[in-house]
């Protein structure tokens, strides 16, 4: 299975003034565990690192230590995640017919459900992990007002992995430029575009580590591992 690592982000939220996933989570950088749980998933057979040119020395560095034993490749990443997205799709060697995509953030996925989605992407289209939403939700207008509390049974976290059938996700890119959609998963261009995407269990622990607080969670997580 060909996968696709989103990792050309800047890290805003986590106010570090570089790209978040070269920061240090216990003994080695966040990519790091990323890039060795791709590496420990056994249906993982190319692995593409989306990213910045002005991080590629650091991450070769990294992928150097990690003596990384699937193909690798970096590929220039774009100014938001569906365009890095976008590119990777492009990048993708001729032969793949399916790929998996997974945020290079979420770093405490674990091996079994990169394989979990790879395996269920076989059978069906479009598919992303996610978990139930255990808060009660409120959609609240400018000014601070609730407006309406959907039903919680319908609700879903979305997660990465994310799996499509690659043709089908390029057309579903393409239309996104055409009709100018920002979307902040590759779902949400398949929903878009009508076609099914369907739930796989995520984990709990697959949280994605965008602020401080989140890295500090990672490193109490990783601890109890
Ligand atoms: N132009 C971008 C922006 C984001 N990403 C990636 O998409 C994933 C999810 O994005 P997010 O957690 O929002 O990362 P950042 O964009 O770095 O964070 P922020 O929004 O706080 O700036 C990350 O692995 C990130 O590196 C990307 O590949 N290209
Ligand atoms: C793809 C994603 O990780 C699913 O939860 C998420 O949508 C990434 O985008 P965000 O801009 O960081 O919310």
């Amino acid at each position: 299975m060909y996968l696709l690592i989103p990792s050309a982000g800047t890290g805003k939220r986590m106010g570090a003034n570089r790209n978040k996933l070269l920061l240090q989570l216990r003994s080695q950088p966040i990519i790091a565990w990323t890039m060795l749980a791709a590496e420990a998933a056994s249906s993982i057979s190319w692995i593409g690192i989306i990213s910045q040119p002005h991080d590629w020395e650091d991450l070769k560095a990294i992928m150097a230590d990690l003596k990384l034993t699937k193909p690798i490749k970096l590929i220039a990443g774009g100014s938001t995640r569906q365009e890095s997205v976008y590119n990777g799709l492009q990048a993708l060697p001729a032969d793949a017919k399916q790929v998996l995509i997974h945020d290079g953030a979420r770093c405490l996925a674990t091996p079994d459900l990169l394989n979990a989605c790879a395996e269920a992407i076989r059978h069906c289209s479009g598919l992303i992990a996610a978990v139930p939403v255990k808060d009660t939700i409120k959609v609240v207008n400018e000014s601070g007002i609730i407006q309406s509390t959907p039903e919680r049974s319908q609700l879903w976290a979305a997660q990465t992995p994310q799996g499509f059938d690659v043709e089908l996700l390029k057309q579903c890119h393409a239309e996104g430029v055409r009709q100018g959609w920002e979307v902040t998963d590759d779902a949400a261009l398949f929903e878009k575009c009508g076609i099914e995407v369907r739930i796989v269990p995520g984990e709990e622990t697959n949280l994605k580590v965008t602020t401080p607080q989140d890295l500090a969670i990672a490193e109490f997580i990783l601890s109890n591992r």
